[in-house]
């Protein structure tokens, strides 16, 4: 037996020389210490279950206590995870997911409560109880650093449950003169005190050592060398020393100083984690009562315990089964389990007592802290402590005293099943508060996502509404803006372009076709030239005539070389017509000859006949007379012919008689003379125009054909000659400008154009141009020359209904006396050209029915009805064919075809700049053109 370190006698303890002893070294009680609870006795704590004892069959034999330690270091104090509820029973343990509540028999702060209100507010009704002879286990459960050791042993300052409890049970020394010391244990009490420690599932005998020295041991194999090794035997430690005494303080440092022979070891979460757990036995003898004081290793894991290496982990794993085995423990017996595996661990082969004994009472102290860091220790030790306090103990009934084990076991299990049945309620309770917390929780949440996607979306429209005002969003807008429009601007230009193209191209075509149909009349004219060579040819075949040949041969020589060249009837533009002057061919009457001029003003310097329009341009009136639709139109018929013809010749006529007769004095030439003149005068021949205005004049002649015909349809019949004049009208035209137009608008050509050397006209295309022109609108008069044969019959061609178009008098033709007419019709043609279709009036018919054309071959001239007024000659009457319309083709460029007629008004403000006559015939003839000249011609 080893001696206690501060044993004073050796001396073999009895339960009658006990309460003189101090010190005591003695063996474990064993099976004498075993002491019975007394189920009548009321507990001191009337909080403590111990107060049911007597009026309800359930008894709560573990009562759970929680004891919150301070924070290792109150500088960095943070809000604690861990809050007390009001009713001081409860804990409830905050984390991220949210709280959970664990309902205690007591709460304790160390912060509030220290050492000594603690002990007296849990601790010391149990104390009391021993005191009287109950037996109690006090147990420090939880994890390394969590104030075990701190709560069991204590300070200096702050002495702790062991010192309490013996001061308690032995008193502090002054019993003897306490009135109310009856309360005690009584005078001369003394304690048995056993301290062992369960290492490695090893008992040390911490009060003995083998070396008998005693002393600390470093390392755990030399510490735990010089230790002595204890057998269980039964619920107890076989042979383990004790110390017997009365003294508190003595006892109490005797235990510590042992119990610093407790291995420890630093690790992370203690720097001397106590790595054994360490019993303290305190018997009272003299009552039989029992105190076991269990301060319990840390209940940490290996790995938060920071072991290393296999032994170490063995080492941890080892103390962890004395925690392991007494969590199972509890777990059987709360479950009523028909098995408590107390032997899995030496640790619960010594509690069983404090399990078994229907007297015992289990104190369980739940050490925690109130770092959030160790907060999931701080659950698994409050899980732990709750599973402790469902464990329920029936009636006391002692196994011994009972008659019946069925009848026991009957009472155990009904109140068993009670206590479960409160603990379901109690749960369900606990559960319906949950669910009810979590429903309004899962409200808030839906409300506060609620809120949440409200917020989204008017952040969303935020950034929408910012990214929208951002200029760089602006600039991108404006630019795909700009792009978009560059685009359609290209895309419309280009279209443009086609369609200029296009116009273009239609206007190209139109002037190839138009140039075809040009090319066409000429060919036709170039027929029908050929058809006059082949009558000239006929008619001098039939009379041999000298002067016809001579005509045919100028017809030949002026046809031949430039048959098809040169038709026009245009001006010639050889002729300077920035000249002031203007050479002006003046006919005499009394003479019949005509008399060229030279410089004779201008007309439009005399009479400021320009045109306004054109003010650079030099123009040309042409100036016709016809008869006056209105005024006449009902009387054409029934006015003579002749009368009516001479009537127009002389309107006509008249029209220049007042720009002559003040000075102009009248000559008539012979024919040679006027040949001579237009030699000498260098206008009616002019300057050889070169090959280019030749071809030039070519495209001209057509439009220019047409226009004349337009505007001077030979109102002047063919045998009106020069002799048929009045004489004492002078005719005035201008020279160059419209020579060939004054030929062929006053029948000049059957005079004149004998005078007129052939080989001179040759040289001079347009004037040829002009003489022919002359020559065919004369064709008749011509052939009155050459072929006095065909003359026989001379017919006065009439329109049936006059008009500007359509004159009343077209033409006066001669044919022979056997021609059809068909042969008429040709002459006609050639007279009017082919732009005026007409057909003949059936002869005798008064109404007035066109003769088919079929009939016209066999149709003689000579049917034709007999023409009053003249002296010979037949009257032919021809209508337009209907339908038709002359002059389709428009003789010049579109822009001079969109030259308006010069208007009344302003020949009328021209004419009043001219001499009186001359405004006057201007302001009543309505026929009056401006012609534009063309620069590039
Ligand atoms: N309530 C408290 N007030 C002041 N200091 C305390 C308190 N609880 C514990 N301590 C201190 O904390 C340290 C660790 O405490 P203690 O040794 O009691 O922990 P333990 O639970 O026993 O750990 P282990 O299981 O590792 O032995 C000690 O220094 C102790 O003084």
């Amino acid at each position: 037996m080893a001696p206690t370190p501060s044993s004073k006698n050796h001396t073999t303890p009895t339960p009658s020389s006990k309460l003189h002893q101090t010190h005591v070294n003695s063996r474990t009680p064993q099976s004498k210490h075993r002491l019975n609870f007394n189920s009548a006795k009321p507990s001191p704590n009337p909080n403590s279950t111990a107060m049911k004892e007597g009026g309800t069959p359930p008894e709560h034999p573990v009562e759970v206590i929680g004891r919150i330690r301070d924070y290792p270091d109150k500088k960095e104090k943070s809000l604690s995870a861990l809050q007390v509820n009001s009713d001081c029973r409860s804990l409830r343990v905050r984390t991220d997911i949210g709280y959970r509540d664990f309902t205690l028999d007591g709460v304790s702060l160390s912060e509030e409560e220290d050492l000594d209100e603690f002990y007296k507010k849990f601790v010391e009704s149990r104390i009391d109880g021993v005191k009287l002879g109950d037996k109690c286990t006090i147990m420090m459960y939880g994890p390394t650093g969590a104030g075990k050791s701190h709560t069991m042993f204590g300070s200096v300052k702050q002495p702790g449950i062991v010192y309490r409890s013996l001061k308690d049970i032995l008193g502090d020394g002054n019993e003897e003169s306490d009135e109310n010391s009856e309360k005690k244990v009584g005078v001369g009490t003394f304690v048995h005190v056993t301290v062992l420690e369960i290492y490695n599932e090893e008992i040390y005998d911490l009060l003995s050592t083998t070396n008998g020295g005693g002393g600390f041991a470093f390392g755990w194999s030399k510490a735990c060398a010089s230790k002595v090794k204890l057998e269980v035997i039964g619920k107890k430690a076989k042979n383990a020393t004790f110390i017997s005494g009365t003294e508190a303080i003595k006892i109490s440092k005797e235990i510590q100083k042992v119990e610093k022979r407790r291995i420890v070891k630093s690790t992370l979460c203690n720097e001397r984690s106590s790595r054994s757990h360490c019993m303290i036995i305190l018997d009272v003898p003299t009552v039989g009562g029992r105190l076991m004081l269990v301060d319990m290793a840390g209940s940490e894991n290996i790995e938060q315990a920071g072991q290393t290496g296999l032994e170490a982990k063995m080492q941890t794993a080892k103390i962890n089964q004395g925690n392991i085995a007494l969590k199972r423990v509890v777990e059987s017996i709360a479950n009523g389990d028909s098995h408590v595996p107390f032997r899995d661990s030496k640790l619960t082969m010594l509690l069983q007592d404090s399990f078994e004994d229907d007297k015992s009472k289990i104190l369980m102290i739940l050490c925690a802290s109130p770092d959030p860091k160790e907060l999931h220790k701080t659950i698994s030790t409050l899980e732990y402590g709750a599973k402790a306090k469902c464990i329920v103990r029936g009636p006391h009934t002692p196994l011994k005293e009972k008659g019946t084990e069925d009848s026991s076991s009957t009472v155990i299990l009904g109140s068993r099943i009670a206590v479960m049945d409160q603990f379901i309620y109690k749960l369900q309770m606990e559960n319906k508060l949950k669910e009810k917390e979590r429903n309004e929780a899962q409200k808030e949440l839906m409300k506060k996502e609620e809120e949440m996607a409200t917020l989204r979306a008017k952040l969303e429209l935020v950034q929408g509404k910012g990214t929208e005002l951002t200029e760089e969003q602006i600039n991108l807008k404006v630019n795909e803006r700009t792009q978009m429009l560059k685009n359609e601007l290209e895309k419309k230009i280009q279209e443009c372009q086609k369609m200029a193209n296009e116009i273009v191209e239609m206007e190209r075509r139109k002037m190839e076709e138009r140039m075809f149909q040009q090319q066409q009349e000429f060919e036709t004219l170039r027929r029908r030239l050929e058809d006059m060579e082949a009558e000239l040819h006929r008619s001098r075949a039939e009379s041999g005539s000298m002067e016809e040949n001579t005509f045919a041969k100028r017809l030949q020589g002026i046809y031949s070389e430039d048959a098809g060249m040169v038709k026009s009837m245009d001006l010639d533009r050889s002729i300077d017509m920035d000249a002031g002057k203007r050479d002006v061919l003046v006919y005499k009457p009394e003479g019949n000859t005509f008399q060229a001029i030279s410089g004779y003003p201008n007309i439009s310097n005399l009479g400021e006949v320009e045109d306004p329009l054109f003010p650079n341009k030099s123009s040309l009136s042409t100036v016709f007379e016809e008869d006056e639709e209105g005024d006449d139109e009902g009387d054409t018929e029934n006015l003579p012919v002749d009368e009516e013809v001479q009537k127009e010749v002389i309107e006509e006529k008249t029209i220049y008689s007042g720009l002559l007769d003040h000075d102009m004095s009248c000559l008539r030439t012979d024919p040679d003379h006027f040949s001579d003149l237009l030699k000498d005068s260098d206008v009616c021949m002019g300057a050889a125009p070169s090959r280019q205005a030749l071809i030039q004049n070519i495209f001209t002649l057509c439009g220019n054909y047409r226009e004349l015909s337009q505007h001077s349809v030979s109102p002047v019949p063919a045998q009106k000659n020069l002799e048929d004049i009045d004489s004492s009208v002078p005719i005035v035209k201008t020279i160059g400008e419209d020579y060939a137009s004054a030929f062929a608008a006053e029948g000049l050509s059957n005079d004149l154009l004998p005078l007129c050397n052939p080989e001179t006209i040759k040289k001079s295309p347009v004037n040829q141009t002009r003489m022919f022109k002359s020559s065919c609108d004369k064709e008749n008069d011509s052939k009155e020359n050459f072929n006095p044969t065909c003359g026989n019959l001379e017919v006065h061609v009439k329109w049936e209904a006059a008009s500007k178009e359509n004159p009343s008098v077209a033409t006066t033709v001669k044919v022979g006396k056997d021609s059809s007419l068909a042969d008429l019709r040709k002459q006609i043609e050639l007279h009017l050209g082919a732009d005026s279709p007409f057909t003949f009036l059936t002869i005798g018919d008064p109404s007035g029915a066109p003769m088919p054309k079929e009939q016209e071959v066999v149709t003689s001239v000579s049917k034709l009805p007999k023409c009053n007024n003249f002296s010979r000659g037949h009257l032919a009457y021809l209508r337009p064919v209907k339908g038709t319309q002359r002059f389709n083709h428009l003789p010049f460029t579109p822009l001079e075809n969109m030259l308006p007629l010069t208007p009344k008004s302003h020949i009328k403000e021209v004419g009043t700049g001219l001499s009186p006559k001359i405004g006057e015939h201007l302001s009543r003839t309505p026929f009056v053109t401006v012609k534009r000249y063309l620069n590039e011609f």
